[in-house]
């Protein structure tokens, strides 16, 4: 497999991507046209916060699994984009955290104490020690925009270094603030009015984009404002404004809006705003860590195990994967044979789970009934992108567990429909590993999901059976396997057979023409993980 690395990640990901025997092709500093040729043929792709991952980059990259970020913002890349393309995007949420946490502190004490102004003017030969009366941190109120990882740790730091903690984050619990030692509010404007200094830890959103402005300025007043998140949240040129003309104390920057910082940014005029070009994960510890990680989740892509951190696929405990990974298969499967005996178009599908493996978080395993369900409509889909994709045609999905099953250990059944009719196909596993279909539209067949299959419905009358295999044999088609089904004697019967060989049309047809046969249908299940998986074993 080839992975694609765009931005600089340390080289412990580079050698772990190697070692497990892949390709990897460094581009830093790629863009535009240049960015979509380099990935053309990539399998992966390694970005951190430079490369701007937008829809033509997936549009450009048809071998693509995965886009692993080896850090924590995901804004530069286009989610649902990656969704449609059926390619998953997983972050490295935690590598980065202490690192952020810790540049935050400095930058609010560098901004508190005037550090690089008074440096620079150190170093130009200039003794300036009456210019600068800092601030202590000890005793002010710090206020905390957005309290996930990287505000918990900043709260930890500075509330241990004497400070009081007030806390604005519409999604967290009061306890949560309280673990901390901090105070939730329940509006901006309140942390805002008792903050001395404000660091912001929300990621880039829509709604939290130019979430600090005029007004917001206006009412925090003469403090210290922290920004190591993403630029875009405060609006800049009101910040370089607020900081110009006295309104706010001083800024302390990481993050900008626009990457590398323009150098006609209005920020880089104004004496008290501190600017650092985006450093708050450049440590080693951190960046050996999230390229470690990402490695890992390309890797995990790669062999078709859960990726932990992905942001758009299905969830998936690690623990438990062991328990479902072969249902996710038999889903497959099962949604495909239905989907191609029921040869109508598809309004409704129902993936009902019976027995232990309802016990199980099955995300993925629906997922995959509708992958199963689509392939043979040909989408191109995938886990990722099925259940969106339902979505947007406006196809119900249900989910249906129960404890309970009669005859199985475990039986896993997909049932797709029109509104008015419905068929159904039930796959278990036996000796907890080899699928088996066993129920076709209530008919009990005990069926080998395998290349290719034909499903015959048939009147119970004799020479039936012969007749399908003289008529496949007529057309070079082996039998490698049947299963015949009846309700009743003389009534309707259901026969599955495998084949060695894909049915002619002409076969189907001739099938067709005895009246003794009521409906065939051609299964194909060569695209199949199980069905590689029985042709290995077979060979
Ligand atoms: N400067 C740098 O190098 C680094 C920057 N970051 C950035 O730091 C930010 C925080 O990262 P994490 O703490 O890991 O994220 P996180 O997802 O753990 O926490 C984000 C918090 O923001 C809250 N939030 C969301 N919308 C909000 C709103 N409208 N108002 C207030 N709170 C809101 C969420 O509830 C959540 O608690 C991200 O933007 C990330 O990209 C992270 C690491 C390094
Ligand atoms: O992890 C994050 O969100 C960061 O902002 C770090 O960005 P970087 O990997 O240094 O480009």
């Amino acid at each position: 497999m080839k992975v694609l690395v765009t931005d600089p990640i340390a080289d412990a990901g580079l050698e772990r991507l190697r070692e497990a025997g892949h390709e990897v092709e460094t581009a830093y500093d790629v863009a535009g046209e240049e960015l979509l040729s380099a990935v053309a043929d990539a399998n992966a792709l390694v970005v951190r916060s430079g490369t701007d991952v937008s829809r033509e980059v997936f549009e450009a990259a048809s071998d693509l699994v995965i886009v692993g970020r080896a850090g924590i913002g995901v804004d530069n890349i286009d989610i649902d984009a990656a969704t449609d393309h059926g390619v998953i995007v997983a972050n490295a949420p935690e590598g980065n955290v202490r690192a952020a946490a810790e540049h935050t502190v400095a930058m609010a004490f560098a901004a508190a104490r005037s550090i690089p102004q008074a440096h620079v003017r150190l170093k130009a030969g200039e003794w300036a020690k009456s210019d600068y009366l800092g601030t202590e941190v000890n005793g002010k109120t710090l206020g905390i925009v957005g309290f996930g990882r990287v505000g918990q740790e900043v709260a930890k730091r500075l509330g241990n270094l004497g400070m009081d903690l007030v806390v604005y984050d519409p999604y967290i619990s009061e306890e949560r603030a309280d673990q901390f030692g901090a105070e939730l509010v329940e509006e901006l404007d309140a942390c805002l009015t008792r903050a001395d200094f404000l660091t912001i830890h929300t990621p880039l959103l829509p709604e939290t984009r130019g979430m600090i402005s005029d007004d917001e300025l206006e009412t925090f007043g003469d403090g210290y404002i922290v920004n190591c998140a993403r630029g875009g949240i405060i609006d800049e040129p009101a910040l370089a404004a607020a900081v110009e003309d006295g309104t706010v104390a001083g800024a302390a920057l990481d993050v900008f809006e626009e990457e590398p910082l323009a150098s006609d940014s209005p920020l880089a005029d104004v004496d008290d705003i501190i600017l650092t070009p985006h450093l708050g994960a450049s440590t080693e510890a951190a960046q050996e860590s999230v390229a470690v990680d990402t490695a890992e989740q390309v890797l995990a892509a790669f062999d078709e195990e859960p990726v932990l951190n992905a942001l758009n696929a299905p969830s998936v405990d690690e623990k438990a994967f062991p328990r479902i990974k072969p249902y996710i298969g038999l889903a497959e499967t099962a949604g495909k044979i239905a989907a191609q005996v029921f040869g109508e178009r598809v309004s409704e599908i129902e993936v009902a789970y019976d027995g232990d493996i309802a016990a199980e978080n099955v995300d993925l395993v629906t997922a995959s009934g509708l992958k199963g369900v689509f392939e043979p409509l040909e989408w191109q889909v995938n886990a990722v992108n099925a259940p969106h994709l339902a979505e947007e045609r406006g196809i119900d999905v249900t989910e249906k567990k129960s404890r309970q099953s009669a005859d199985f250990q475990s039986l896993v059944t997909v049932t797709v429909g029109d509104g008015e009719e419905s068929l159904s196909v039930s796959g278990t596993l036996f000796a907890g590993e080899e699928p088996r279909i066993v129920r076709i539209d209530g008919y009990r067949v005990d069926a080998v999901p395998h290349g290719h299959m034909l499903v015959a419905r048939n009147y119970d009358k004799p020479g039936v059976i012969g007749l399908i295999g003289t008529v496949l044999g007529d057309h070079d088609v082996n039998i490698a396997g049947m299963f015949n089904a009846r309700e009743t004697r003389g009534g309707e019967a259901l026969t599955v057979y495998n084949l060695d060989s894909a049915v002619p049309e002409e076969a189907a047809e001739a099938l067709l023409a005895d009246d003794r046969i009521i409906g065939v249908r051609t299964i194909v299940l060569n695209g199949d993980a199980e069905a590689r998986r029985l042709d290995l074993a077979a060979e």
